[in-house]
């Protein structure tokens, strides 16, 4: 039966298995970093009621669920609209961009580092966001805009308690300071524990996008990084730096990404 088997397999049915297990997992990865987990298990109840209903002969329940599922279809695609357009972006962006291949500019490296030294040590409180392929220009149009140079001085200037500009977030884009006081989403992500509206922002923008966030702590002076909806925390200037030489080296590519986000450790909290 076997051999039979083998016999009929053809090589387009190892495309076929291929591309349907890349798409369970990019379904995986989705289900894991958004909101529709929480709205599955709400499914999976629905789908129970009515398995119990039709075995039961319920016959009015079975006919109200009948009558909801192509509602709920709508509801679905309206409840994530943002979600279904990010993935989509990010479908284009993983095919058609360049792979993130920058090339390393060290001196922005080492201006983002000595800005967030500065910073952490004084206990500034900074949300510093980097662009790759995804678009944030909804976010930066939420600021000011800025085309200045990646410099340390300015950031630090920039986030200074007396600065009238200095809540929100700064967004770099293309090698330049685009953008300051940008309001980003917050994570709707529930066991983040005492976690601040800083950090919440943080996880949340990294969460529907590939921007690299680094944040520092107003209260602790702690350097932290969001990126795939993970918060690593207490970072040293070490490790921001590695964090940065891959976003301008295009070091991870989008696969390895996302594997680390499937498999990745949830974000402590605070
Ligand atoms: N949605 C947002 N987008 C951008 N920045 C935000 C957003 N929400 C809050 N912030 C910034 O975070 C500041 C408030 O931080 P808050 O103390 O609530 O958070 P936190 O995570 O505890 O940070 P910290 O450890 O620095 O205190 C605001 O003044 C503002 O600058």
């Amino acid at each position: 039966m076997f051999s039979a088997l083998l016999s009929q397999f053809r090589l387009l049915d190892i495309l076929d298995i291929v591309l349907v297990s890349i798409a369970i997992y990019y379904a995986l990865v989705w289900l894991r970093s958004s909101r529709a987990g929480q709205l599955l298990k709400g499914f999976a109840v629905l789908i129970g009621i009515f398995i119990i209903s039709k075995l039961a002969d319920l016959y009015t329940i079975e006919w109200l669920i009948g009558q909801l599922t192509p509602m709920l279809a709508t509801l679905l695609i309206v409840v994530f609209q943002p979600e279904l357009r990010h993935g989509l972006e990010k479908l284009g962006g993983n095919f058609f961009a360049p792979a993130a291949k920058q090339t390393a500019d060290l001196n922005i490296i080492s201006q983002i580092v000595k800005a967030a030294e500065f910073l952490a040590k004084r206990k500034i409180g900074a949300l510093i966001v980097i662009e790759r392929n995804i678009g944030l220009g909804e976010f930066m149009e939420t600021g000011i805009a800025l085309q200045a140079e990646i410099n340390a001085d300015l950031i630090v200037s920039l986030f200074h308690k007396k600065a009238l500009i200095h809540d929100g977030a700064l967004i770099i884009r293309n090698k330049k300071i685009g953008a300051v006081s940008c309001m980003l989403p917050l994570t709707e992500n529930k066991n983040l524990g005492s976690l601040g509206t800083r950090h919440r922002a943080a996880i949340g923008l990294s969460e529907v996008s590939d921007a690299l966030i680094i944040v520092v702590s107003e209260e602790t002076g702690y350097i932290s990084i969001a990126e795939n909806g993970q918060l690593t925390r207490k970072l040293n200037l070490q490790a921001v730096q590695t964090y940065l030489l891959k976003v301008y080296q295009g070091e991870l590519t989008a696969l390895q990404r996302n594997l680390k986000k499937l498999f990745g450790k949830k974000p402590p909290a605070k």
